[in-house]
């Protein structure tokens, strides 16, 4: 079965749901990639710039307690020199090696301290320095303490300063090295964070992104697939077209505007002719593209605004909107009828098909969806019974004719095993010899309360059902049977006709059927022929004419039927390999007063002699018919005039007659 691209999508939700679940996930991880690496970031930057402050206040702390220290110390110095109390001077020894020791303490720790190359030569600087400047401090602590005060004085002025003062330079030059060596080191550590804080924005804004992405593509596609889904629920997933559910919805929409607008709406119920048996036949493939293309050629012959929807199977249905008169309609039916009719080129076989349309109308016909589909239904099968290719207008007589035709079809599931179904015999008549020349078997219903039906009350059931393959394997072997009975009364040159429908024709088991009923009835081959109408042929011309190649191996002969009634041509005869041609009784029925069917009867004669095929007119029903087809040339005759057809022991006696003296056609 070919399936709209639709359904294969929504056949693999899986995968979409992989590919969402993976978007989810990968947008999970970046935002922990995120998170971690920003906070890892965060944390060395932070620890980088703890240490730089923490270093530098240090360092700086530290060279500004030498600073002060080495100054307080040269002060100290000073003031020594001009104390002269000895406890004063006692107290200021003591500052002063306090704020050696201060001094040498902050050195210490200061050498202890990360430092760069230039910080490490400036601080050995400041200590050759002050490897110069300690004896010169210690010569004027020894004048200070034997009294030469004005001495050490001079001294401090002279020499301890100036040495004080290019310690002071290399400690200043070391501070602002420090100062230097920190702020460079911040400068980096902010800028480390700046580089991190950019990274925080630049994840952050990509797991954003794709965050949206995938919200993006989530609503895309769970807007697409509830797009889909609701096309699956409401459509036919072989053509396309709106299934039973939209179509009833969009026609009781239809109904509410037509009540509004005071209009009508036509409802056609479309079925297939035979649709069956394409699809027995030649296979479900084939089928589903005959049943696209009759749903594009539908839906191309009406307007936009119009439904065509498929039910089911080979069932349409299509609603006419908005019309004022029954015409458009009908036009519109007349159209449809037209369009399926036309050949179909499928698969690179050429197939021919026919449908039957049932159209009811609103507010005519029904109020309600429900009601003009119902009724649409069953006009459409009395368009069926009627013959096919055909519309039928539904008639409220028609709900009682269903009624009936519903226990018919029941009590002809019992028909078989009662024996109820069975032939009637119809002469044919030579005219050259005058004797019956054979016997057309034709169904018969002898109904326990109806009485005896035709075909026509119930055979299209028979054909449904399927249920004519057996019997009508049944019947062919009764009349094989039966006809052997009367060739051993001595009618030896007696032939039998018998029917096969479609189904018959195309089922499996036919050319084994045809061949046990010859055997279990001994009947001769040559005196059993078949009649296939057209239409059988025309389905598909090949597989047609393989069949009855296979059907006429039994060495039986095979005739069509209605020949000419249906669409074929006569330059289509040619490709059967036919024994007999019977002539519609529809060429028949206006003789002798009709010169153009005359002349189409005398061409068909004179074409199935050029082609070597046996002719039977049928439906003779008088005289003047008979002899005018006697003057034409027909030499096998059938119908009324000669006889009904009858039970099979009327036969024997309308088989001893010489029907030229009852005729009076002897002359
Ligand atoms: N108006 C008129 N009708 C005449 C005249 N002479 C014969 N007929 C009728 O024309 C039909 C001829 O059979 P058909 O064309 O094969 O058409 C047959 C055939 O297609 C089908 N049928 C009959 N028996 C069988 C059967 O056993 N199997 C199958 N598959 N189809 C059958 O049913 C159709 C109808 O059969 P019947 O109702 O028996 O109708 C028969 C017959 O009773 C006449 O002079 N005037």
């Amino acid at each position: 079965m070919i399936i709209n691209p639709a359904v294969k999508r929504i056949a693999r939700p899986t995968a979409w749901k992989l590919a969402l679940l993976g978007g989810f996930v990968t947008q999970l991880l970046l935002i922990v990639f995120v998170t971690v690496i920003g906070l890892q970031q965060l944390g060395v930057t932070t620890d980088n710039l703890n240490k730089v402050v923490d270093v530098h206040m240090r360092n700086q702390e530290l060279t500004k307690t030498m600073v002060t220290a080495a100054r307080e110390r040269t002060l100290t110095m000073l003031i020594l020199t001009q104390v002269d109390d000895p406890f004063d001077q006692d107290a200021l020894m003591m500052q002063f090696y306090n704020q050696g020791g201060r001094f040498a303490t902050a050195r210490l720790a200061l050498l202890e301290q990360p430092l760069n190359t230039r910080e490490r030569e400036l601080i050995a600087e400041q200590g050759r320095l002050t490897s110069l400047a300690v004896p010169i401090q210690n010569e004027i602590i020894d004048l200070i303490a034997a009294g030469r005060s004005a001495e050490a004085g001079e001294m401090v002025i002279k020499q301890a300063i100036p040495i004080q003062n290019q310690v002071m330079v290399a400690l200043s030059q070391l501070d602002a090295e420090t100062h230097r060596v920190s702020t460079a080191a911040s400068n980096q550590a902010r800028a480390e964070h700046g580089v991190a804080r950019w990274w925080i924005y630049l994840l952050s804004g990509a797991a954003l992104l794709l965050g949206l992405l995938v919200a993006t593509v989530v609503f895309y596609f769970s807007a697409r697939i509830s797009r889909e889904r609701e096309q699956l629920a409401t459509h036919d997933t072989l053509t396309g077209l709106p299934n039973r559910m939209l179509f009833k919805d969009r026609l009781e929409q239809s109904l509410i505007r037509a009540k509004r607008h005071q209009t009508l709406v036509g409802v056609m119920f479309i079925d297939l002719d035979r649709f069956k048996r394409v699809n027995d036949t030649l296979g479900h493939a084939i089928g589903d593209l005959l049943i696209c293309e009759v749903a594009r050629r539908l839906r191309q012959t009406v307007r936009a605004d119009d439904i065509v929807a498929r039910l089911g199977g080979d069932e349409f249905v299509v609603v006419i909107n908005d019309v004022v008169a029954l015409t458009p309609i009908l036009q519109g039916v007349e159209k449809m009828l037209g369009v399926v009719i036309e050949p179909y080129t499928l698969d690179g076989r050429e197939i021919f098909s026919s449908c039957s349309i049932g159209v009811s109308v609103y507010p005519n016909d029904g109020a309600t969806s429900v009601d003009l589909l119902k009724h649409a239904d069953t006009a459409m099968y009395h368009a069926k019974n009627n013959g096919r290719n055909r519309f039928q207008l539904y008639d409220t007589a028609m709900n009682a004719m269903a009624e009936e035709r519903l226990q018919l079809e029941t009590d002809l599931h019992h028909a078989q095993e009662r024996g109820e179904l069975v032939f009637h015999y119809q002469p044919q008549l030579n005219l050259e010899s005058g004797r019956i020349h054979a016997v057309e078997a034709l169904i018969r219903w002898q109904h326990p309360d109806k009485g005896l039906l035709a075909p026509a009350a119930f055979l299209s059931m028979l054909e449904e059902t399927g249920g004519i393959v057996s019997v009508g394997r049944q019947l062919l072997l009764a009349a094989c049977q039966q006809t052997a009975r009367w060739q051993a009364a001595g009618f030896t040159d007696l032939n039998v006709a018998v029917n096969l429908s479609g189904r018959e024709f195309w089922h499996d088991t036919l050319i084994a059927n045809v061949s046990d009923a010859l055997a279990q009835s001994g009947l001769p081959a040559h005196a059993l022929q078949l009649e296939l109408t057209e239409g059988i042929f025309m389905e598909d011309v090949d597989a047609a004419v393989d069949r009855i190649r296979a059907l006429k191996a039994l060495g039986i002969a095979v005739s069509v039927d209605d020949f000419g009634t249906g669409y074929s041509s006569l330059a289509h005869l040619k490709r059967f390999p036919l024994d007999v041609l019977k002539i519609d009784r529809y060429f028949v029925k206006d003789l002798p007063n009709a010169p153009a069917n005359e002349a189409l009867i005398r061409s068909i004669l004179a074409l199935c002699k050029g082609l070597g095929l046996g002719t039977v007119a049928e439906g003779i029903e008088t005289r003047a018919q008979l002899e005018s087809l006697r003057k034409l040339g027909c030499q096998i005759v059938q119908g009324y005039f000669i006889s009904r057809p009858v039970p099979a022991d009327q036969i024997i006696a309308l088989l001893g007659r010489d029907w030229l003296q009852a005729f009076d056609l002897a002359a």
